[in-house]
């Protein structure tokens, strides 16, 4: 059968990047996404804010939700110095399966816990499952309606502190309303948008920064 994009994605990893080299890892996945296929990785553009506001929190504890390929997982756990720990959330065990090897390749699997379930069954079990206090950083880039139910269920599981960053992807494309309209009118968080585009593309979007302010 046909094989499927994250299939073809990973290949192309395989066969191109340098093995436990991260940034030629991201290389090859925005070479093959501009030039061969485009997919829903946070790509470069705004991996390039990503990577500074993950530089910035210089986070202990970390978390992901919707890993995908993977991509974003190895942009984040690439700048993370030892004894951090990124936690990252898929629930569909074909992206999961090419995941794990994305990240294994680029030789960030001692810096990354890959769980594959649904964020609004795991969140609940973060505490007992990784012994985690609270998370300094939480990158949401999974379905983009279940970014306001997900925060609220972390503030709910007394997941975040005052200090605790989040960071949105496609705030604009495909779009969070919901959720922008809350982390931007609630007294419980601080947001500033970052203006950028699509990934691999001119289309509009951004990512929006909130700090939880307890
Ligand atoms: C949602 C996906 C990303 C991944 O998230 C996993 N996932 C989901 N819900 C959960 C959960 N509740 N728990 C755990 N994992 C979860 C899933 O399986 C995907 O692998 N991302 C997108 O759909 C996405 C789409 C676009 C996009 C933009 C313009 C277009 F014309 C077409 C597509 C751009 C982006 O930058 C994205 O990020
Ligand atoms: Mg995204």
């Amino acid at each position: 059968t046909r094989s499927t994009r994250p299939q073809r994605l990973l290949k192309a990893v395989q066969e191109k990047a340098m093995k436990g080299d991260p940034q030629s890892v991201i290389s090859t996945i925005d070479y093959f996404c501009r030039h061969s296929e485009w997919a829903m990785n946070v790509g470069d553009e705004k991996g390039s804010i990503l990577d500074s506001v993950v530089c910035e929190v210089s986070p202990t504890t970390a978390l992901e939700l919707g890993t995908y390929c993977g991509y974003s997982t190895v942009r984040i756990a690439r700048l993370l110095p030892p004894g951090t720990q990124l936690i990252t959330l898929e629930f569909n065990p074909a992206f999961a399966a090419v995941a794990r090897q994305v990240i294994e390749y680029a030789g960030l699997h001692n810096k990354v816990c890959l769980v594959e379930g649904a964020s609004g069954d795991m969140i609940p079990k973060m505490r007992e499952m990784f012994g985690i206090k609270t998370f300094d950083f939480v990158f949401l880039d999974h379905w983009k309606d279940r970014y306001l139910p997900d925060i609220k269920l972390l503030e709910g599981c007394q997941l975040l502190r005052k200090g605790s960053i989040l960071l949105a992807d496609n705030v604009i494309c495909p779009g969070t309303p919901e959720y922008l309209e809350y982390v931007r009118n609630s007294p419980h968080y601080k947001s500033m948008y970052y203006k950028s585009h699509l990934e691999y593309t001119k289309v509009e979007d951004g990512l929006e920064k909130s700090v939880f302010l307890g």
